[in-house]
């Protein structure tokens, strides 16, 4: 499997150095050249496969040729029996025919464990046969940050630092990541919203100087392709359960980089049939307001009770126009200019809009609608939803348009990490899971930094060159 830049004019890598690499070096983001494509019949195959074994035949064609694959089969082994469920993603049924997919069983209660926990399984492999020692550098809303921590707070060769806004990231959120022991593990609390350390993150990819040649850049957020790869294996696990591939399955799916509902998009393009593809939204509407209004602008972010989805630009957007523009690097490379200027609103080419909005619908639910939808579910089943799974379920009730198909909102956190918007809603809190009954009583370990690309990239360099 080889991998491509959005923008045209990067190399073309391997599995292997796609791991290993941020930003592609014109700017873009890396995607496969050609996306594996499984028929009904193969996918019908595997209806009774546990977790582990569907994520194999799932994931081995993207990196096939890199990692062995009795390899990979232990890995996907040792994380998934990892998980606090049997069945990893079970689903939980809300009313007829609609479904809360739930992806926080893993050891963050985020769904970022499922691509994290492999993405450390993967580096220790790689980096273990070339003898390297890498740097990651990712910026979190609040569940990145501790799924990354989680997942490769093992690895020998691996020194991480992640970003996260001060202040705007739940209790539960900075302590998992803050409280976790570790010589190579750095929390850098910036002065800031998650947009700037998105853009420093991405600055750093730009240009690496400042480790000196001497360690390359890791990312951990999903512009790294193996965080896309290992999300798509719950599309497929979830229709299997419900009866797919011999009848459509609809996604709704709460989003801020748009990655899982990307997973969900290759998913389908991979042969799995899936009718309806829903991009829910808090007020950091960006993806909502250019599907339905076709202008591109970015509004500056607005801190709210789903902090995980405050992120005004959505990084993964780029691997979707590179689709809708026919995969023409030149083209998408001179409309993310316009969009990155941040200038004027950008609108795409009507013909590309028509094929975006045959392919999803979206939907932007505010903090009210937020807390209401929370307790109408609970009201009606008993079910406590995450504020973020709440805007799934809420887009997925509006946007529904055939309800003969099974809806499936992806729960894409425990609402146990989210205290103002589970007592917004009037409910008690949930407990702690066993492995974090002591969290709250844990040491902090964090440096709070200003907003300044050098002052952080120094604080990185001091501390990965300390010896
Ligand atoms: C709980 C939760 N829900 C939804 C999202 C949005 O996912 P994505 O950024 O892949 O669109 C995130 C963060 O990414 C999250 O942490
Ligand atoms: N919501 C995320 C933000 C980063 O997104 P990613 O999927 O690109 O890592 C978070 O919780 O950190």
């Amino acid at each position: 499997m080889k991998y491509i830049s959005t923008r045209g004019n990067a190399p073309e890598l391997t599995f292997e150095d796609v791991l290993l690499t941020g930003l592609a070096t014109d700017g873009g983001l890396y995607v496969p050249k050609d996306v594996p494509q499984f028929s009904l019949e193969e996918i019908e195959s595997w209806r009774d496969l546990p977790y582990t074994e569907l994520a194999h035949k799932v994931i081995y064609p993207f990196v096939e040729g890199c990692v062995d694959s009795a390899a990979l089969q232990k890995m996907l082994n040792e994380v998934y029996s990892g998980f606090g469920h049997k069945a990893v993603a079970p689903l939980q049924q809300i009313d007829h025919n609609e479904y809360v997919l739930e992806l926080f069983h893993g050891p963050t209660l985020a769904f970022k464990d499922f691509a994290l926990q492999l993405l450390g399984r993967l580096l220790d492999y790689v980096l273990e046969r070339r003898h390297e020692k890498v740097v990651i550098m990712g910026a979190t809303s609040g569940d990145t940050g501790s799924a990354a921590i989680e997942g490769t707070k093992a690895c020998r060769n691996v020194d991480i630092f992640i970003l996260h806004p001060h202040g705007k990231v739940s209790e539960v959120q900075r302590r998992q990541m803050t409280t976790v022991k570790g010589d190579n593990i750095f929390n850098i609390a910036i002065e800031g919203n998650f947009d700037q350390a998105q853009d420093m993150v991405k600055a750093s990819f730009g240009n690496q100087q400042f480790l000196r040649g001497e360690r390359k850049l890791v990312a951990v957020n999903s512009i790294n392709w193996a965080r896309i790869m290992a999300q798509i294996v719950y599309y497929f696990y979830s229709a299997l359960n419900l009866g797919g591939p011999l009848r459509p399955m609809a996604y709704s799916v709460p989003t801020g980089n748009f990655g899982d509902i990307f997973a969900g998009y290759m998913a389908k393009k991979m042969g799995l049939p899936i009718e309806q593809l829903i991009i829910a939204t808090n007020s950091n509407d960006v993806l909502h307001r250019l599907m339905s209004k076709n202008q591109y602008e970015v509004h500056p972010l607005q801190h709210t009770i789903t902090p995980s989805m405050d992120i005004a630009v959505s990084s993964n957007f780029e691997r979707l126009l590179f689709d809708l523009y026919d995969r023409d690097g030149a083209k998408l490379a001179d409309l993310m200019a316009r969009m990155n200027a941040k200038k004027d609103v950008v609108s795409l080419d009507e013909d590309k809009l028509a094929k975006a909005r045959a392919l999803f619908d979206s939907y932007a639910v505010n903090e009210d609608s937020t807390v209401t939808t929370m307790q109408e579910v609970f009201g009606e089943t008993g079910y406590l939803l995450d504020p973020h799974t709440a805007i799934g379920v809420k887009a997925a009730r509006e946007c529904r348009r055939n309800p003969r198909i099974p809806m499936i909102t992806l729960g894409t956190a425990h609402p146990v990490k989210f205290e103002d918007a589970v007592l917004r809603a009037g409910f008690d809190m949930p407990k702690l899971p066993h492995h974090l009954t002591d969290l709250m009583a844990r040491e902090e370990r964090m440096n709070v930094l200003p907003a300044d690309l050098a002052t952080v990239q120094s604080f990185i360099a001091e501390h990965t060159f300390k010896d």
